[in-house]
């Protein structure tokens, strides 16, 4: 059977509206051989490394998946908790907070679940579970704030790959950045406000956001001018003058040139220009991870305070926080608008329903 439907299926039951959220993907346990897999899939997908494949695969195979998996675990092991990869606890949390919020407003008939583009759970896994259960309607948002081919041109390809084998395709919205959304950019002033509230203002607030080569860049990707203009936006929000922040890419994979400058490279040149202090924060991520915990939680902090730094604060991502999940819900609810309304308070429709009466 050349393609996947539901032969079992009940003509004449009610659509359904799904809701999808999803983030990149994570090991499904921090060791080595968890890691092989979970890297093989990512980094022989060709929107993440755009290199002729039988070059990379002879790279991939040869040398990365023989060393990369190891160093990765331990990196891993330093972040993982009891539920498991921050990454995928966080999206529980999103997906949960989210799918309250629907609930309350929209019903039932809204359905939301969370995937992961790579390793577990699988976007293929989840989409049979959504359309299994009666949706035909589909709101996807890759939790990725800035557009970037490897991370939301890659969730397309995950989507689109999956419904070339089905039977029935559902109308599909996807979302595919907010960068500059307000209450996106309002979410993220906040959390550095928050902060300032308990410890006093640096010398500098760092934007950090993940790089990727900087060739994407010129080949058209809109990443980094949108990590520009997210830095801007959430900089005028909080009053700075422009030599009080900077914009930086880190996370480099590889021997090319990436998007500069670069994260490490900065930090470790800012105590010699006379900042001492500094607040790091890394709005590219929805979710806090290994690349915020330990790359810049850590790594980072060693090389600023080793050059002469004496005051490094991270400043965490917005998570399940009450306001970003609103962010995310009124962002969904837009897509909503035209598909479904907005359910009706039952105490008011017996409400009118009396009044009527009488
Ligand atoms: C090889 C090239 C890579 C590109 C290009 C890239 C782009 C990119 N990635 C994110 C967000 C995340 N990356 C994460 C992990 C991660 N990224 C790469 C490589 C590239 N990323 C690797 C090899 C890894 C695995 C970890 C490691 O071995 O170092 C993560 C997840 C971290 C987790 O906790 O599981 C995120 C999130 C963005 C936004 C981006 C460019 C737009
Ligand atoms: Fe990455
Ligand atoms: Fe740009």
């Amino acid at each position: 059977m050349k393609y996947q439907g539901f032969p079992d299926f009940d003509h004449g039951s009610a659509p359904r509206v799904g809701v999808l959220m999803t983030n990149l993907g994570t090991p499904d346990a921090p060791t080595k051989e968890a890691l092989k897999p979970y890297l093989k899939q990512f980094l022989s997908d060709p929107r993440v490394v755009e290199v002729p494949r039988l070059i990379w695969w002879l790279i991939l195979n040869g040398i990365i998946l023989n060393t990369r998996p190891k160093r990765s675990a331990e990196g891993y092991q330093e972040v993982w908790t009891d539920r498991g990869s921050p990454l995928l606890y966080h999206l529980q949390d999103q997906v949960a907070g989210v799918e309250k919020r629907i609930a309350d407003r929209w019903g039932d008939p809204v359905m939301v679940r969370g995937a992961m583009r790579y390793g577990n759970p699988s976007i293929p896994s989840v989409l049979q579970e959504m359309f299994s259960a009666g949706v035909q309607r589909l709101v996807v948002l890759p939790l990725y704030p800035h557009y970037g081919g490897p991370t939301t041109g890659s969730t397309f390809d995950a989507l689109a790959e999956d419904m070339q084998q089905r039977r029935w395709l559902p109308d599909l919205r996807f979302i595919s950045c907010y960068h500059d959304d307000p209450g996106y950019i309002e979410a993220v002033a906040a959390s550095v406000r928050d902060h300032w509230q308990h410890h006093p203002k640096a010398d500098k607030l760092v934007f950090s956001y993940h790089g990727m080569p900087l060739r994407y860049l010129n080949e058209g990707d809109p990443y980094h001018c949108q990590c520009h203009k997210t830095t801007r936006l959430v900089a005028e929000a909080l009053g700075l003058a422009s030599e009080e922040y900077v914009t930086t890419f880190q996370s480099r994979f590889g021997r090319e040139e990436w998007l500069k400058p670069y994260t490490d490279m900065t930090l470790k040149e800012l105590p010699a220009q006379g900042v001492k202090s500094l607040q790091i924060l890394c709005p590219g991520f929805s979710a806090d991870c290994l690349e915020t915990i330990e790359e810049i939680g850590m790594e980072n902090r060693d090389y600023f305070m080793e050059s002469g730094g004496e005051r490094y604060e991270y400043i965490p991502c917005l998570n399940a926080e009450a306001q970003h999940l609103d962010v995310l819900t009124n962002m969904i609810e837009r897509e909503l608008l035209g598909w479904t309304s907005p359910r009706y308070d039952p105490a008011q429709t017996a409400a009118l329903a009396d009044a009527l009466r009488s």
